[in-house]
Parts: structure tokens; sequence; C-alpha cells
């Protein structure tokens, strides 16, 4: 499935942050998000996923076919590691946990609550999580973070995977995980924040407050 973006306007807190982004990512594509710290990459990531309405534009792709790791690991921390895939995994109606536990190195943790993991299982259990959605399309903000060089390899290895299946994968990440990737950097769609908008949209958005969203 294709994931296109047309003249999209994305804010946070009522301000427009990057705009009139245009790019498509295909099946079988690894899309590398870049930009600087504060530029736009999350919240970008998080309009695709749905999670925030875009000010102007469109995305194409279904959100039941989106998969959003954000920065938060989002696990159940009074479950155990296997019980945190199985829920997922019935979730998403599938049944076999057995390439996510191995994907992600996690046979060993299986009975341990994921509240006693340490960052990096918890980040490996958190990304173990994609395997068992059955989603197509992945959107990933810093998937790596606290992971040591072994791990980071085994999720290069699960992306690989993926698109070798027909998946697709936009990541914004600030490391080099030796993928075989196009690159789409957020900087030229830099948006002008104190320009007076003519559609009315601003108002709409000034007194959102994103801390509750
Ligand atoms: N909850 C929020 N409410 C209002 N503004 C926010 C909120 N979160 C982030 N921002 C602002 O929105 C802008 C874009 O932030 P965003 O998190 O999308 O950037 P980023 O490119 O993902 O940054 P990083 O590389 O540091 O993760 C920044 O100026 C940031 O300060």
């Amino acid at each position: 499935m294709e994931l296109r973006v047309e003249n999209l306007t994305v804010a946070r807190g009522g301000v427009p942050v990057l705009e009139g982004l245009e790019f498509t990512l295909s099946p079988g594509q690894v899309l590398i998000l870049r930009g600087p710290n504060g530029s736009g990459k999350t919240t970008l990531l998080r309009t695709l996923a749905g999670l925030q309405p875009p000010l102007t534009g469109s995305v194409s792709a279904d959100p039941e076919q989106i998969t959003y790791g954000a920065h938060a690991d989002g696990l159940k921390a009074t479950l155990s590691v296997e019980e945190n895939l199985r829920f997922w995994a019935s979730v998403h109606g599938l049944a076999d946990i057995a390439p996510a536990v191995d994907g992600f190195n996690l046979r060993g943790l299986l009975e341990r609550p994921s509240a006693n993991l340490s960052a990096g299982q918890k980040r490996r259990l958190g990304l173990a999580r994609l395997l068992v959605t059955g989603r197509p399309i992945w959107l990933l903000d810093e998937p790596t973070v606290s992971l040591d060089v072994a791990s980071v390899t085994l999720f290069a290895d699960a992306v690989r995977a993926h698109v070798a299946g027909g998946g697709s994968a936009l990541i914004a990440t600030h490391i080099d995980l030796g993928l075989k990737a196009d690159t789409l950097d957020v900087g030229p769609y830099k948006a002008d924040a104190h320009r007076p908008r003519t559609d009315g949209m601003r108002d709409a958005y000034a007194d959102f407050d994103e801390a509750f969203s």
C-alpha cells in the first residue's frame, strides 16, 4: 500500500511547523526523515499516523494500515514480555509471536514483567510489537534510542525483511542504519510560523493544548 502526501501542512500547538510537503512512500521503500531537533519530524509522523489533523493537504493511506512507533515504548508495565506481545498480536488478529521474539532477541526475557526491563530491552520489546501488527506501513520516531550496536543491527534486519515483503518504513533517525534508503529532509518545508494565515485555520487550532492530545 502506498502512502501519498499532498500539499501537507502540519502544526504543533496551533503553530504551523512544516508546510507544502509532497512525497510518496511506496511498498518496498525505506524513507529516512532528516532534520535538526525541533524541525517537525515527530509532528509530521503524528499527523501521518492520524493522531492529529493536518492544517492543509491530504494523506492517502488508511490509518489502519499504519503502525506508529513513538518516542515512548508504550508497554503495559505489569504484563510480562510474552503477555505484551500476545496482547498486541491478539489486537491485530495474529497468533504467532515467534518472529517478534526471535527478531528482537527476547527469548530469554519472556517471563519478565516489562516494568523490570532495562531501557534497551524495553525498546526492543516496543519494536518487536511492529512484527505482531501485520501492518504494511511503519512510521518510526527515533527507533534506535537506547539500543546497543547489536540491537540496532536486529532492528535494521527487521526493517529489511519488512520492506522485502512489500512493506514500507518512514523513519526519523539521526544515525546511519546501514539500510538502502531514500532521504526526506524536512528543512525545505519549514513553515513561516508568523505569516498571517488567510484560510481561518490558525484560529481553529490556536487554543489546542497538545499536552492533552
Ligand atoms: N506539545 C507541544 N505543544 C506545542 N509545541 C510543541 C509540542 N511538542 C513539540 N512542539 C514544538 O513543535 C516543533 C516541532 O517539534 P517536533 O517534536 O515535531 O520536532 P522533531 O523534529 O521531531 O524534533 P527532535 O529531533 O528533537 O525529536 C518544535 O518547535 C517543538 O518545540
